[in-house]
């Protein structure tokens, strides 16, 4: 048995290899175990599912663990978002949900978010404890802490939940825990409706193309913008679970459709969500991807002076300075997080953040969940181009006259092989050059990864990622030529050049 772990966002996994119908009851009794050990089992926990293939079956199989355990559940009656499994949690007043997605990876994986109560994603003390569970129920024996015998019993009440429950259903004898079929889309409709100036884009009349990249955002973000505008065109809004032969992940090089459609029918915005529509992509009418280090700036400098929500902003260590350069500006702090939406989450709940929002793409706003939600980001930036009538990128350049001028940023993925990978974490600990490329060395901040602020400004960081088998490289300079010179001069120093 392999050791099955959280990483940046959960458990993911190849079906049929990790991810299998068994390692999937041993971490729904590990989250089961935790919840009744939390009091909280009452409460009941929320599943939803993608559209990925089994992520259905999945769905079920976990309902039937947690059922098995007294917990009632709210299914999911379709597949539903991740932000919006996330609302649901704060609509039932759960425990918290599970929700079955491998979000923008490729189709042959499938994954397993855990949300606490609070509608966002787990901490790592709370997936810290899940593990601890799933190691006790996986390997207790091999650590010599179980017979045997006792782990085979343990196993198999896991194992044989599916057919427990199903017999009681099929009697149609009540079980002790109900299975409740849920459609959380009008609340969460009503709800986007009040943190959007939908009035504003029904006015604007835009012509948006929404790319739903086959995931499981369809129905949410073209169907609301449909209830105000007219001119809604749709791509890849129909279940793939091959999604089309590529990845649901949008960025420039994915949303290539998209900008032709901008182009040739003179479009006004395209909107793009991942497989689980907690990303966004933009596109803007110039047929242009918006980068969400591009965007995350217009939105606060939107929110502070066209709304009057203002306050602290959050990101992470890889998201662009030019947050910090308008919160300075309006008097306000800058929360800065390791990569990890949970980290932005927690500083939306307890720091009063009004945005929270990072390079990788996701954002989420005072006022609603502390979860990143792609069909939201998507609905405001309609709203920015309906309210200052002009394109985002032509924003972009105004916000960045009034606060200092133009920031560039890039990120450089580097694969490695397992070995390599040891000794360019070795070399990162002691990565702590006096100057890069003549200019001195500033800060050194270690919250993930090693990130080195120059006295001009500019900055790099380098970090593994958590979700796939390689390196991050990333940089933000005032000068886009500056790019490639700070990143080679980087990844020869911690022998990433290769
Ligand atoms: O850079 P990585 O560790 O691969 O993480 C990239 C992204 O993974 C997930 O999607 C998390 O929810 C994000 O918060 C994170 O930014």
């Amino acid at each position: 048995m392999r050791k099955i772990k959280f990483g940046t966002d959960g458990w993911r996994g190849i079906i049929a290899d990790d991810f299998t119908f068994d390692n999937l009851r041993i971490v729904s009794q590990a989250v089961a175990d935790y919840v009744n050990g939390q009091g909280a089992g009452h409460k009941g926990i929320v599943v939803g599912y993608d559209n990925r293939f089994l992520s259905d079956r999945f769905a079920d199989t976990v309902a039937d663990v947690m059922i098995q355990n007294g917990i009632k559940v709210y299914l999911a009656g379709s597949p539903l978002p991740t932000p919006v499994t996330a609302f649901a949690v704060k609509v039932h007043e759960a425990a918290g949900a599970v929700m079955l997605t491998a979000s923008h990876n490729p189709p042959e994986y499938n994954g397993f978010k855990f949300i606490p109560d609070y509608a966002g994603p787990a901490l790592p003390h709370i997936t810290g404890a899940i593990e601890e569970n799933i190691a006790r129920l996986q390997g207790g024996a091999m650590q010599g802490r179980w017979t045997d015998q006792e782990q085979a019993v343990e196993l198999a009440d896991v194992f044989n939940t599916r057919d427990a429950v199903g017999k009681a259903t099929r009697q149609g004898e009540p079980s002790v825990a109900e299975r409740i079929i849920i459609d959380p889309r009008p609340e969460y409709f009503e709800h986007l409706e009040q943190l959007v100036d939908m009035e504003a884009i029904r006015r604007a009349n835009l012509e948006v193309m929404v790319d739903a990249m086959h995931g499981s955002g369809v129905g949410y973000l073209d169907v609301m913008l449909k209830k105000v505008t007219s001119a809604v065109k749709q791509c890849r809004c129909y279940r793939d679970p091959l999604f089309g032969g590529g990845m649901p992940e949008p960025t420039g090089k994915t949303l290539q459709d998209v900008c032709k459609w901008i182009q040739e029918d003179e479009g006004r915005l395209g909107l793009a969500l991942d497989g689980d529509a907690d990303r966004f992509g933009i596109i803007d009418s110039s047929g242009v991807y918006v980068t969400p280090n591009q965007f995350l700036p217009l939105l606060y400098h939107h929110l502070i002076t066209v709304k009057g929500i203002v306050g602290p902003v959050t990101r992470t260590v890889a998201t662009t300075h030019m947050l910090d350069r308008i919160a300075q500006q309006h008097g306000q702090q800058v929360y800065e997080t390791a990569v990890g939406f949970k980290y932005i989450g927690q500083n939306l709940l307890e720091k009063g953040c009004v945005l929270g929002g990072e390079e990788s793409g996701g954002l989420s706003i005072k006022g609603h969940i502390p979860e990143k939600d792609g069909i939201l980001a998507g609905l405001l930036a309609a709203e920015l181009v309906a309210v200052h009538g002009k394109r985002l990128l032509a924003i972009a350049e105004d916000v960045a006259k009034e606060y200092g001028g133009q920031l560039y940023s890039e990120r450089l993925d580097v694969h490695t092989t397992s070995g390599r990978k040891q000794m360019v974490l070795e070399k990162l600990q002691q990565f702590n050059p006096a100057e890069l490329t003549g200019i001195p060395v500033t800060q050194r901040i270690t919250l993930d990864g090693v990130k080195l602020v120059l006295d001009s400004g500019e900055w790099v960081l380098v970090r593994p990622s958590g979700t796939e088998p390689l390196f991050r490289i990333y940089v933000e300079s005032h000068r886009p030529e500056r790019i490639k010179e700070l990143s080679r001069e980087v990844a020869v120093q911690i022998g990433l050049d290769e």
